[in-house]
């Protein structure tokens, strides 16, 4: 049995919605489909998801949500009438809306982690009319009688483990299955959403749920790529990664997969395929325990932006008990979590996403550290993107950072800092936001030009 995800680029129009129910049918083994909400359908588009959430806060802040409302109502009608479903059933669409912006508002964030989660809700029924349109089969699932239960954290909500044997039950159920991504229940009863892109996690815990074969994941793009396709024009294709390669791919800014989305899978030993609705039969990549090694020692390169450190250096640190531990209980007194700290005999180094950071809030982690620590410096850096690169053969390869710094000196770019992941699967370079272009191509070129991956 195969759990097949589409994404919101894969049903942004009833024409994307006609390629999606063809590749479910032609493949008997997919039985259980995960859909989010209707993507957008060209770059300047707006995604569903984008416009609930601007209509929820239209409401909570008493502004009319009646054009937002309307533009989200129509966009379902739209799909609705290509398909050529019922007329009963585009007034179904708007009830439905219309029942939710009812519910109850004292919590606006629940208020809006349930509007947020209407979007893929709305999307799975009308996708399950279609099917039965079409004289299939087909039955709309609701996480919660399924028992997806999730953990408290709006906006960024876990799976529970006692979910996994309840979603195992589905694998029994007739016809094939329309599940609603990006969002399950809490004890209570009540709607959490997944972070941002979650529908991958949820093909996956119902993957691990079912015990699948395969976890098919359809988007828009022929392959995961060696690089975002969007630095590098048609980069090489990956035909395998590895789970741990690809969770650091993910987390670094390849956001063609979530990168909570594997661990489920990976739990359960279940390969993830990522593939293109728009061109089902292109090989597509792999996600596997272990490949084989045959094209250099690095399958990907990564970037994203938005990043900060905080340097803070004090002579003998090395030889201070403790030091590192009260760095980082000051940042946990600000509510902050760090994602790397490469440190050296006298300093130490602290990268944070700066969107957590505002000017008050840096003067007196800076004032703070100082006083506690007794530092002789302490300094944040701002605008900085990390660039990661990622390949298991990295940990038997002799000379990659000689090849990489090599690659990045001749392009005329500092490295503001490395780091190597203590797994030896990853190198992490921080370089100004402005080089991170720059930075990337000129890796690119280093590692992947003139080599088959
Ligand atoms: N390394 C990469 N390989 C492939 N696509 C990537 C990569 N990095 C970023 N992307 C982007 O991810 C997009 C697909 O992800 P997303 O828009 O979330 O799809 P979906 O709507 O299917 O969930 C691609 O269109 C591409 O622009
Ligand atoms: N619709 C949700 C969840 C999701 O996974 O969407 P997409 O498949 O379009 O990335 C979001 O936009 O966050």
């Amino acid at each position: 049995m195969k759990v097949v995800k589409f994404g919101g680029s894969s049903l942004s129009t009833g024409e994307q919605v006609k390629k999606v129910v063809d590749i479910v049918l032609s493949d008997p083994e997919r039985k259980i489909v995960v859909v989010s909400a209707p993507g957008k359908r060209h770059p300047s588009d707006e995604k569903i998801t984008d416009l609930l959430i601007a209509c929820g806060k239209k409401i909570l802040e008493h502004d009319s949500e009646t054009e937002i409302l309307n533009e989200v109502i129509q966009r379902y009608i739209l799909i609705a009438n290509e398909l050529g479903l019922h007329e009963s059933f585009t007034a179904e669409i708007r009830n439905s809306f219309l029942q939710v912006l009812q519910k109850d508002k004292s919590d606006s964030v629940m208020f809006l982690e349930a509007l947020k989660a209407s979007g893929e809700d709305t999307n799975a029924k009308l996708i399950a009319n279609y099917f039965q349109l079409r004289g299939i089969e087909a039955h709309y699932i609701n996480p919660k009688d399924a028992g997806l239960l999730v953990s408290n954290e709006p906006g960024n909500a876990q799976v529970l483990p006692e979910s996994y044997h309840r979603l195992a039950d589905l694998s029994s159920h007739s016809g094939i299955l329309i599940f609603p991504g990006f969002f399950g229940y809490n004890e209570q009863g009540e709607i959490l959403t997944f972070s941002r892109s979650g529908s991958d996690i949820t093909g996956s815990i119902l993957a691990n749920g079912v015990g699948a074969s395969v976890y098919e994941n359809f988007t828009d793009v022929d392959a995961v790529y060696s690089v975002n396709p969007s630095i590098i024009n048609q980069p090489k294709e990956i035909r395998e990664v590895t789970y741990r390669e690809m969770r650091e791919l993910s987390y670094a800014g390849f956001s063609v997969f979530h990168e909570e989305a594997l661990i489920p899978a990976y739990r359960a030993g279940i390969p993830v395929h990522v593939k293109n609705t728009n061109n089902p039969f292109a090989p597509g990549t792999r996600i596997v325990n272990e490949r084989e090694q045959r094209n250099g020692p690095v399958v990907g390169i990564a970037s994203d932006t938005g990043f900060c450190s905080i340097y803070v250096s004090k002579y003998l640190m090395n030889r201070e008990v403790g030091f590192g531990r009260k760095l980082l209980q000051i940042l946990e007194s600000f509510g902050l979590s760090y994602e790397h700290s490469p440190s050296g005999i006298d300093d130490i180094s602290i990268i944070l996403r700066e969107n957590q950071l505002n000017s008050e809030i840096e003067k007196q982690i800076i004032n703070y550290i100082k006083e506690e620590l007794h530092a002789d410096e302490v300094k944040v850096e701002h605008g900085l993107a990390l660039i990661m690169i990622v390949g298991e053969g990295m940990r038997q390869n002799v000379g990659t950072t000689a090849r990489a710094s090599k690659a990045l000196a001749h392009a005329g770019i500092n490295i503001e800092m490395i780091n190597q992941g203590s797994s030896e699967v990853s190198m992490m370079f921080g370089v100004k936001e402005v080089n991170e272009r720059k930075a990337v191509e000129a890796l690119y070129q280093e590692f992947f030009v003139g080599v088959l991956v």
